[in-house]
């Protein structure tokens, strides 16, 4: 298995990614601190994800920080990447570890409790919880569960999560104190005029905790 860090989990998506390339972005949130990325582009097609993917591999390359792609398997396999995050209306976890492989991470998305207890913790490497607030960055997002349902599914998931959904810097207390390994972000990092310095304030916030 891949290892992998959630604490400063950056999710690109290229309609925010205005101010600088997803490539750029993503170099420059590393630099900052970011600890795992996800390509998520949900109008690319498999081709198109496959292109950025590979551009993003290179990229990334050496720094440890593992790439993971969202709802796409076929893109994830062609690429290399390091792993694939699935929602419930995705394919079935089971399917994705058979085509994978044990090595590779398979991130799980929860949104309620009836999921968090359905989640196979012999297939799923972690968990994605939200959305914490409502978001424009998904605009067919579920129901805001706040910190008080995001401390609820953590406890019930039993695995590795990350917290997702209108999150920025002020919010890394208040997710890691509802038991959460780390904070997702979109929009407080792509498009921001300085992604690295934005990523930065995100990072040293969770180092501070530590
Ligand atoms: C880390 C993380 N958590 C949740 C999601 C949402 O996944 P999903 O519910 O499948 O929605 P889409 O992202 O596919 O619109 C995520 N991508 N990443
Ligand atoms: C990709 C995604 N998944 C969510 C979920 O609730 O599962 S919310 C979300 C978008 C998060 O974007 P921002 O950080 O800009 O609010
Ligand atoms: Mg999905």
């Amino acid at each position: 298995m891949t290892s992998f860090d959630l604490s400063l989990y950056l999710v690109l998506d290229p309609e925010l990614c205005r101010t600088h390339s997803m490539v750029e972005t993503t170099q420059a949130a590393i630099a900052g601190g970011a600890t795992i990325v996800q390509l998520r582009d949900k109008r690319a097609g498999t081709e198109g994800l496959i292109r950025i993917g590979r551009e993003l591999m290179d990229a990334m390359r050496g720094t440890g920080v593992p790439l993971i792609v969202n709802d796409d398997i076929d893109a994830a396999i062609a690429i290399g990447a390091d792993g694939l995050h699935v929602g419930q209306d995705d394919l079935p976890t089971k399917t994705a570890r058979d085509r994978l492989g044990p090595d590779k991470i398979i991130g799980l998305s929860i949104e309620d409790e009836t999921v968090a207890r359905k989640v196979d913790r012999s297939i799923v490497d972690y968990v994605g919880i939200g959305p914490v607030f409502a978001t424009p960055t998904k605009p067919d997002h579920k129901p805001a569960i706040g910190f008080d349902g995001l401390a609820s599914l953590v406890r019930i998931a039993g695995l590795p999560s990350v917290a997702i959904g209108g999150l920025k810097r002020d919010h890394v207390d208040p997710v890691f104190e509802a038991g959460a390994n780390g904070i997702a972000v979109v929009s407080a990092i792509c498009g921001q005029p300085d992604p690295e310095g934005a990523t930065r304030k995100i990072s040293d916030a969770i180092k501070a905790r530590k």
